[in-house]
């Protein structure tokens, strides 16, 4: 068979960081993959030159990924449709609020039989209620998409210090591809079928991550910070009962469950804005603007997609963080009330 030609959709943080792996990658199976990665990289100027630009000369996003070197294989280019007409293999990365636009222009330029993965976490509401991004992506393009979600830092991961990942795909022979792709010595991939739930935790952990710098910003310690993580596990799973049914229990022990939720509440952005949105009044755009320089929290728009599925289905009280988080970043909660709010969990009933 050819080797399969590969485009990465994104460029931001985590979109840089797995383009490193899949630039080295495909140079080490050339059998399997082409040498050329093509990255959609949505343009900007930075200091005076194009992104795309600086990327493609100096071999680094010095805005999203600073530091760090990403191999010459890997092309940056602006235009979307360019960048995927002719691919064999799509890997999703942006934040995703973008999505829904991104496939609206790609709809139409993809190769038949192309593949898809989802490294993006975060849902869609729809006419149809909450719907999985990689289900927008499946539908919009007509491609199986599989998902990537774990507890993956992606400076860490740029770094190549060890980590696990979970890819949920529907299809083994998917699944092991992007495997192929996307496995290093220091980025350990666990490839399982239940890959709604994957998905769905993917995206759910930003929600607990802002509950866990709430927690941070009110100067409670690691007791706290634990319970927590515990409910917002607990409330994961219960969100797929009611909105993901036939959910494997073993799936939430996978990376992309219980060990992003670790991570991400000690290490991630959207902790870092929980304890910004303590210490400050100011609003999240603005937060976001001074913490994040270009990047994006995801997870108040998370908690507010939640959140409005939980009023339209009546079931708010069912989950007590996640009302509570929505609450704290619309700025109608005072934060010094969250812990309140946990206390008569139902999980204590
Ligand atoms: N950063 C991380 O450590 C990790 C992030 N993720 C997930 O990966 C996804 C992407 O996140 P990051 O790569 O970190 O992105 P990021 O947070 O660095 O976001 C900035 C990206 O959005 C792009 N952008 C801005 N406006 C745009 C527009 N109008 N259209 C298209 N693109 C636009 C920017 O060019 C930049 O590439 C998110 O769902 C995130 O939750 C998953 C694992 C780790
Ligand atoms: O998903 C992530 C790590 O797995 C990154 O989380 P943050 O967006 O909160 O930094």
């Amino acid at each position: 068979m050819a080797p399969k030609s590969v485009c990465i959709v994104g460029s931001g943080n985590w979109g840089s960081a797995i383009a490193k792996i899949i630039g080295y990658n495909v140079q080490r199976q050339p059998d399997a993959f082409e040498k050329k990665v093509k990255m959609y990289m949505y343009e900007e100027i930075v200091d005076g030159r194009k992104l795309t630009e600086i990327v493609n000369t100096d071999h680094e996003n010095v805005k999203y990924l600073p530091g760090i070197k990403l191999p010459e294989n890997v092309v940056a280019i602006p235009d979307v449709i360019e960048a995927c007409t002719g691919a064999d293999m799509l890997v999703f990365v942006l934040p995703h609020q973008f999505v829904k636009k991104v496939c609206e222009q790609m709809k139409g330029h993809i190769k038949p039989g192309a593949v898809a993965i989802s490294m993006i976490k975060g849902f869609a509401i729809t006419g149809g209620g909450i719907q999985l991004i990689s289900h927008i992506i499946a539908q919009e393009l007509g491609t199986e998409c599989a998902v990537l979600m774990g507890a993956n830092l992606a400076k860490e991961v740029a770094e190549e210090e060890f980590c696990e990942t979970t890819i949920g795909s529907k299809t083994d022979s998917t699944g092991q591809l992007f495997k192929d792709l996307v496995e290093t010595p220091y980025f350990r991939v666990a490839v399982v079928k239940d890959a709604d739930t994957v998905e769905m935790c993917g995206a759910l952990k930003n929600v607990v991550a802002i509950g866990a710098g709430i927690v941070d910003g009110i100067k409670q310690g690691d007791n706290t910070k634990a319970a927590v993580i515990r409910l917002g596990l607990m409330e994961m799973i219960k969100f797929g009962e009611e909105f993901f049914p036939g959910s494997r229990r073993n799936t939430f022990f996978e990376s992309c469950g219980i060990a992003d939720l670790v991570a991400t509440c000690h290490g991630g952005r959207n902790r870092m804005l929980g304890a910004a949105v303590v210490e400050s009044d100011k609003t999240i755009q603005e937060l976001e603007k001074e913490i994040l320089k270009g990047q994006s929290f995801q997870g108040p728009l998370v908690a507010r997609e939640v959140c409005s599925m939980l009023e339209e289905k009546g079931l708010c009280d069912k989950f007590p963080m996640f009302v509570a988080v929505n609450k704290i970043c619309q700025r109608v909660m005072d934060p010094k009330l969250f812990i309140s709010c946990l206390r008569n969990h139902p999980a204590h009933l």
